[in-house]
């Protein structure tokens, strides 16, 4: 069924609606639980959900699959999205397709953000410079059979200078065939109200739903608005501070926060809500208990599938035995279990795991940032340089690493600094933690009054050649370093006997049970590592092929190694971690022959 034709009706009846996005998670395990997960959510009631592109459309297959799977399997009123970046018409064409074939009607239509490794969006090759061209494409292919949705932009769209000219290219992705608008994330309600004045003013009169994007975490919701340039009312960042490092605190605000801001929208005359939710599950239940939003009963009807008992789920030794026949009240007791998750190196059962915004990973800032940063390094010792002063906040960003070191990374960062200058060049870095308050501010993380601990670890690329004794030195010295070193071909190294998940993060909190939001494991690190090798090829398309910047890069996309090393005794002091890498140079200084 078409979308726009639900949401008339309930406005007409002048009833709430609201819809869920969800993006493509990045592991095959994350996909099953994402599958159980639209199960409980859809109890919840959303008139769609919908799911993203990866930009480029790097995941355009699984996003088809998941839509695929939710419209015709789970009969869940599905959009897809649907965007132009690297996609020639016949690509288009499949898609839709595609789309048809499983029952899906709804598609979101969208320009895309730029391709990976592009300062800007650039139309390729038989392909659609504007969503706007989309949306034409799709209404004279398929004449009325798709209901479509483009994007909407309550602050402007981040590349357009003219505000004005920017609501009038909206009208004309209307005027082209489009059914109704979903928003970008905002955080001022009263601006979102007055652009819709002026959509409407300008005779946009179809249905809009309002993007509401909870804060889930104070870094997530910095980067995303500094990403965004979104305009954050001063009344938030005055709350947000004091609470900053008390994380369930943060998590409370941002769903009173999405509460106070869709009830302010309604007492304004508006009616629909979308939520991103970045595939977590309890912020958006809580938001819409607190808004008192109930499923209408002829909404739930029994679903015709059962909860997917992922392998994983059924190998899972904490799993209680009394839950052995009871699967459905053991999935419930889980809706909160990737609530925590401490950055992105999360666990990769979680459906939220490894994703900022939904979209993919790309470099962060345009080509002339990224230069001013990273300049033209001519021999592999600047690139070692950059990587140094990066972890001593003289560079701002690196591909890996879109803003500065943390607190928490600070406390290592000499340590961070003297291995980089040596060609162990962090991406990723935890320091060891025995028992700290969860409150503190360096280290602390979760619900007050707990306590928290961290087994350090590191993420580095190395060369093959240092690579070899690095390996030689653990084996030989380091029994509680455990580790995974991987090229961009796939070919694996490691000392591990499984490939069970090992707790790097956990914490203990008053009246609950342990959190163990952290963990290391193969099955992420293979998954993270096409990113991660990704983004020195990006590094390197900023220069002229052929030039020595360009080689030095790419010698390093090509031939290098990622390593995660995690030291597994977290009672030592923070810089044991470290004495690995000192050893190798002592052992270089005495191997090297006297002249
Ligand atoms: C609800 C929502 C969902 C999203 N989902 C995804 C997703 O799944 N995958 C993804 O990669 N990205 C997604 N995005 C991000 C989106 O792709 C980017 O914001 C992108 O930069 C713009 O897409 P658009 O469809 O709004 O583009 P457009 O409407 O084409 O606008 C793009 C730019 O071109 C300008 N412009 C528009 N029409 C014209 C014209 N006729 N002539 C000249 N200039 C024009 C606009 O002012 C704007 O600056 C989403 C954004 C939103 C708000
Ligand atoms: N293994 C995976 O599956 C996976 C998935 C996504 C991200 N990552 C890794 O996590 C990194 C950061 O992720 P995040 O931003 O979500 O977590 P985060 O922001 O929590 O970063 C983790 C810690 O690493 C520190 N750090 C950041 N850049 C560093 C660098 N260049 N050298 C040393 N320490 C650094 C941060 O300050 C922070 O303390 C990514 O760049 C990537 O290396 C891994």
């Amino acid at each position: 069924m078409k979308v726009v034709h639900k949401l008339e009706a309930a406005f007409e009846e002048n009833r709430p609606v609201w819809s869920f996005e969800y993006f493509p998670p990045k592991t095959q395990q994350g996909v099953i639980n994402l599958y159980d997960r639209l199960e409980r959510m859809y109890k919840l009631g959303p008139e769609f959900i919908d799911v993203t592109w990866g930009a480029g459309g790097t995941t355009s297959d699984l996003t088809l699959e998941i839509c695929r799977t939710a419209q015709s399997v789970y009969g869940l009123e599905t959009c897809m999205h649907l965007t132009c970046t690297n996609m020639p018409v016949d690509k288009i064409d499949m898609a839709l397709r595609e789309a048809k074939d499983a029952g899906i009607q709804n598609i979101l239509a969208l320009r895309g953000d730029p391709p990976r490794g592009a300062a800007e969006w650039v139309k390729c090759d038989n392909g659609f410079a504007n969503a706007v061209d989309l949306v034409r494409y799709i209404r004279k292919q398929y004449d009325d059979y798709f209901c479509i949705s483009v994007a909407g932009y309550p602050e402007g769209h981040i590349d357009s200078e003219d505000k004005e000219q920017d609501l009038h290219f909206l009208k004309a992705k209307v005027d082209a065939g489009a059914d109704y608008i979903v928003t970008q994330l905002f955080y001022d309600t009263e601006l979102f109200l007055r652009w819709a004045d002026q959509c409407r003013a300008i005779g946009i009169n179809c249905p809009i739903l309002a993007g509401i994007m909870p804060i889930q975490s104070y870094n997530g919701f910095q980067r995303m608005t500094t990403l965004c340039k979104t305009a954050v009312p001063e009344a938030i960042h005055q709350k947000l501070e004091p609470i900053k490092d008390d994380d369930q605190a943060v998590k409370s605000f941002g769903v009173q926060l999405a509460i106070d801001m869709c009830n302010q929208l309604r007492a304004g005359g508006h009616l629909g809500f979308h939520f991103y939710t970045l595939n977590l599950e309890k912020t958006t239940r809580l938001i819409l208990e607190g808004l008192k939003f109930v499923a209408p009963v002829e909404k739930l009807r029994p679903l015709p599938w059962n909860p997917s008992k992922g392998r994983r789920r059924r190998d899972e030794s904490v799993r209680p035995i009394f839950w052995r026949n009871r699967t459905r009240s053991y999935i419930a007791r889980t809706e909160g279990w990737d609530e925590f998750p401490n950055g992105r190196w999360g666990d990769s059962r979680s459906p939220a795991y490894g994703e900022l915004d939904g979209y993919g990973m790309t470099l962060r800032y345009g080509k002339d940032a990224c230069l001013a940063q990273w300049n033209h390094p001519s021999s592999l010792e600047d690139v070692y340089a950059t990587f140094a002063q990066y972890c001593l906040g003289q560079v701002k960003f690196l591909p890996w690493s879109d803003v500065p070191l943390n607190l928490e990374a600070t406390l290592i960062r000499d340590h961070l600094a003297r291995i980089n200058s040596q060609g162990f060049l962090t991406v990723n870095s935890q320091p060891a933690v025995n028992g700290a308050n969860s409150a503190d501010p360096n280290v602390g993380w979760g619900p007050k009054n707990g306590y928290v601990y961290q087994k350090a670890y590191l993420e580095f690329f190395v060369s093959a050649e240092a690579l070899q004794p690095l390996i030689r030195s653990i084996e030989r010295d380091h029994p509680s370093i455990t580790f995974y070193a991987v090229n961009r071909h796939g070919d694996l190294k490691t000392n591990t006997s499984s490939d069970e998940p090992n707790a790097v993060t956990w914490g203990v909190f008053p009246g609950q049970e342990i959190k163990q939001p952290t963990v290391v494991e193969v099955v992420s690190f293979m998954a993270w590592k096409d990113e991660a090798f990704e983004l020195w090829n990006q590094w390197a398309d900023l220069y002229t092929p052929g030039s020595s910047s360009h080689q030095v890069i790419q010698e390093i996309a090509d031939s290098w190694f990622l390593v995660n090393m995690v030291h597994n005794d977290f009672q030592q002091p923070m810089e044991a971690i470290f004495n690995v890498f000192d050893q190798l140079s002592l052992d270089r200084e005495t191997a090297e022959p006297t002249r």
